[in-house]
C-alpha cells in the first residue's frame, strides 16, 4: 500500500476544499492526476507529504498514518517535484549541489556531503543526461533542466514515492517530450519509486501512468483504470463540455467537439 485515502476532507473558511475523497495507491501502479485549476490538487498533494492534515477521514502513506508517525522520516521517501520548490532553492547553488540536498529532503545542504553522496549525485544527474550540468548554477539552467535536476534531487533519498508536480509546465515541444520519455524510461528500472503524475493536459499521460484520478471541485469525479477513465463520455461529463479525442501512441488527445 502506498497511499490509502479514507472519506477525507480539507475545510478551510467553513469551505470544503477536499470532499470524502476515497482513493488508494497500491505498489506497481503509476497514477495520473489530472484536475483543472482550482480543483484541489496542490491541496492533496500537500497532504500526501504530511504538510496539511485532514480535517475529516483517514490519511495513510507508506504505510503511515498521520499524527502517529515521525513526518521527517516519512518524506524522505517521498520525492516531490514542482515549481513550488523551485522558488524555494537557493538557486546559487551548484546543480550538483542542488542534487545533493534531496539527500536530507530539506531545501540546502545542512551536513557536509561526503564522496558517497557526490558520486550519488552526479550518477543520477548522468542518468537523466545532465552530467554536462553539474557545476553550473541552478540559475543558469534552462526550465527542462531545472526540471531534470529536480527530479535527480528527489531520486538523492531513495523515495518510494515520487510526485511530480505539472513537471512539464514552462517546456516546449521538444522539451518536454525529452522529459516525458525520460520519466517513461525511469518507471521502467527496476527500483523505480511509485509515480504520481499531476497535470491538467491529458496528453501529458503516458501509457506507463496505468491509474488515473479526476478531480473536480474538491471531489473525485472518477477513477481507476486509465483506458476506462479518458473515454470522451467520461471527459466530457467532467468537463462539462462535449469533448472529442483521439488515442495516438498510448497517449490522449482532447479537442472540444463543437470547435
Ligand atoms: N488555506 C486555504 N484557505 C482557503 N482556501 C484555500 C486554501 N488553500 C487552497 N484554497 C482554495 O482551494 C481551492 C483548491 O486549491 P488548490 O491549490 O489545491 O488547487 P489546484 O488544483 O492545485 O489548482 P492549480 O492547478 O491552479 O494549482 C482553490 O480555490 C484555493 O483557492
Amino acid at each position: 500500500m502506498i497511499i490509502k485515502a479514507k472519506w477525507v476532507s480539507l475545510i478551510r473558511d467553513s469551505k470544503y476544499i477536499l470532499k470524502d475523497i476515497n482513493w488508494s495507491v497500491s505498489t506497481g501502479e503509476h497514477w495520473a492526476i489530472l484536475g483543472l485549476n482550482g480543483s484541489g490538487k496542490t491541496s492533496l498533494l500537500n497532504m500526501i507529504n504530511g504538510y496539511i492534515f485532514p480535517s475529516k477521514g483517514e490519511m495513510e502513506v507508506l504505510d503511515s498514518t498521520f499524527g502517529a508517525s515521525d513526518l521527517r522520516e516519512l518524506r524522505k521517501s517521498i520525492g516531490w517535484v514542482s515549481t513550488a520548490l523551485q522558488e524555494r532553492l537557493y538557486v546559487k547553488e551548484s546543480a550538483e549541489e542542488i542534487v545533493m540536498s534531496g539527500k536530507f529532503a530539506m531545501i540546502g545542504l545542512f551536513e557536509e556531503p561526503n564522496k558517497a553522496d557526490k558520486d550519488l549525485a552526479n550518477h543520477l544527474l548522468e542518468r537523466l543526461n545532465c552530467a554536462h550540468l553539474a557545476k553550473r548554477s541552478y540559475e543558469s539552467l534552462s526550465q527542462g533542466e531545472k526540471q531534470k535536476v529536480l527530479i535527480a534531487r528527489a531520486l538523492m533519498s531513495s523515495p518510494r514515492l515520487l510526485i511530480l508536480d505539472e513537471p512539464c509546465t514552462g517546456l516546449d515541444i521538444f522539451a518536454k517530450e525529452q522529459l516525458l520519455s525520460m520519466i517513461e524510461g525511469l518507471s521502467q528500472e527496476k527500483s523505480a519509486p511509485t509515480l504520481i503524475y499531476v497535470t491538467h493536459r491529458t496528453e501529458e499521460i503516458l501509457p506507463i501512468f496505468n491509474h488515473t484520478l479526476l478531480l473536480r471541485k474538491g471531489e473525485i469525479h472518477s477513477s481507476g483504470k486509465t483506458e476506462e477513465v479518458l473515454t470522451s463520455n467520461n471527459l466530457s461529463n467532467f468537463f462539462e463540455a462535449p469533448i472529442l479525442l483521439e488515442k495516438l501512441k498510448g497517449r490522449t488527445w482532447l479537442r472540444l467537439a463543437d470547435q
